[in-house]
């Protein structure tokens, strides 16, 4: 069993949920994103990972869920995510949305690195030092 490379606890709020009392699905996007995030600090904030800049950023180019389990007002969720591929200008996570153990949610997003160049944004080769912290942590 790989080791995720962050693991957060989300307590679900009532605003969360539908009028079927389960979660909304665009909410598990929320829960990963907030994971993204988690790691992304832990790795090191000086990397400016998390950087909206003028002149380099990192939006998403992919974002998927299944959903297996639905998930209800006060459970405690456990988001886990894994760094499944390092490539030269996008990054792959999977993430695994849990309560008690079983697996309510499985999703993947995949990061571009993006420079500006004369005027627009293209993909630009992950920065080294990134690289070889986030490649500490694939699986
Ligand atoms: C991002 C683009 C400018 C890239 O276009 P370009 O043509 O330059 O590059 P490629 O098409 O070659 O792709 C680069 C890279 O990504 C891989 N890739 C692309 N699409 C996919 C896909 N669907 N699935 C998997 N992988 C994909 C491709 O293989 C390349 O990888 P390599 O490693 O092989 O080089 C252009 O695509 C663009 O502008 N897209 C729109 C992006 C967008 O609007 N996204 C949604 C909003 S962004 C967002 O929500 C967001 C959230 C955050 O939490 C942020 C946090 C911090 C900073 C920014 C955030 C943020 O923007």
């Amino acid at each position: 069993m790989p080791e995720p490379a962050c693991q957060i606890r989300h307590l679900v709020e009532f605003h969360e949920t539908d009028m079927a009392g389960i979660v909304h699905f665009s909410n598990f996007f929320r829960y990963m994103e907030k994971c993204e995030h988690a790691f992304a600090r832990s790795l090191a904030p000086d990397l400016d990972y998390l950087k909206v800049g003028p002149e380099a950023t990192w939006p998403r180019v992919h974002a998927s869920c299944d959903f297996r389990q639905p998930a209800r007002f006060g459970q405690e969720l456990v988001i886990q995510q894994f760094v499944t591929s390092v490539r030269r200008s996008s990054i792959h996570y999977r993430f695994e949305i849990l309560h008690e153990s079983t697996l309510l949610a499985e999703g993947k997003i995949v990061v571009a690195h993006v420079v500006r160049d004369q005027g627009r944004f293209t993909a630009s080769p992950l920065p080294s030092p990134l690289r070889a912290k986030l490649e500490a942590h694939c699986s």
